[in-house]
């Protein structure tokens, strides 16, 4: 299937449930827990997959970005700016051993976006800012089942990214739709989320319930998220 570019306005535009893919699922199960994410109104979407097949990983990147296409959103991948490049993808998401975020910059362009962990560390996000990130992620915001390890993060990180850096804040770890209003109103621009919607019942209904979130606490926010 043919990819349609998106204007650069919209695929620079950042607010909304960003879902990002679990580990262990088939190609095709995926891609319908994907499908029903986007129907529920997820904004982008993350392919993260540590799992090495690069063949796989290029085919499933590509199917991702297809799907995406349909609902408007966008597809970012995680740890690998080659497979972004090679498959045309929105952007790349990069933590603190997934290579430079100069490089990247560079060869993403003005158009793509650029993701970086910042973890618990504001001086990071100061520096990730300085070197062109187009969102900047804390976390995790509480225990996470996917990652137990990750350091935890305050969400007051997020205000402070939004106050002193302007770049749009990303929270992530452990997040749920019964957890997330207080992300919101701490600044999150975006809400990462990988077990608490694809473990879901009713992926769908529950991209949904975050949809709905967002849209509660629009005029809640410290600040405009335009930047
Ligand atoms: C949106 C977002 N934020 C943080 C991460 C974590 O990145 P990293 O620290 O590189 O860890 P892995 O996800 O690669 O295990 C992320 N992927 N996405
Ligand atoms: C990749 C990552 N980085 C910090 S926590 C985390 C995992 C988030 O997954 P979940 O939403 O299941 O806690
Ligand atoms: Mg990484």
């Amino acid at each position: 299937m043919a990819v349609i570019p998106l204007p650069d306005a919209v695929r620079k535009s950042l607010r909304g449930l960003y879902a990002i893919t679990p580990d262990c699922l088939a190609a095709n199960v995926l891609l319908d827990r994907v499908r029903a994410a986007l129907q529920g109104g997820a904004a982008f979407v993350q392919y993260r997959d540590k799992g090495g097949d690069t063949t796989r990983q290029a085919e499933t990147a590509r199917a991702l970005l297809a799907l995406c296409r349909q609902f408007g959103a966008r597809l970012l991948i995680n740890d690998d700016l080659a497979l972004a490049l090679a498959v045309g993808a929105d952007g790349v998401h990069l933590g603190a051993t997934d290579g430079k975020l100069a490089t990247a910059r560079e060869a993403l362009g003005g158009a793509r976006l650029l993701g970086a962990s910042c973890y618990d560390d504001f001086e990071r996000a100061r520096a990730a800012a300085a070197l062109g990130a187009d969102y900047l992620a804390f976390g995790a915001m509480h225990p996470s089942s996917t990652k137990p390890l990750a350091v935890r993060a305050s969400p007051s990180l997020m205000t402070r990214c939004r106050a002193e850096l302007q770049v749009p804040a990303c929270a992530i770890g452990g997040i749920t739709v019964e957890n997330a209003a207080p992300l919101l109103a701490a600044g999150a621009d975006l809400l990462a989320v990988i077990s608490d919607l694809f473990e879901a019942p009713d992926v769908a209904s529950r991209a949904a319930a975050y949809y709905q979130l967002f849209e509660e606490n629009a005029r809640d926010l410290p600040q405009s998220t335009t930047f």
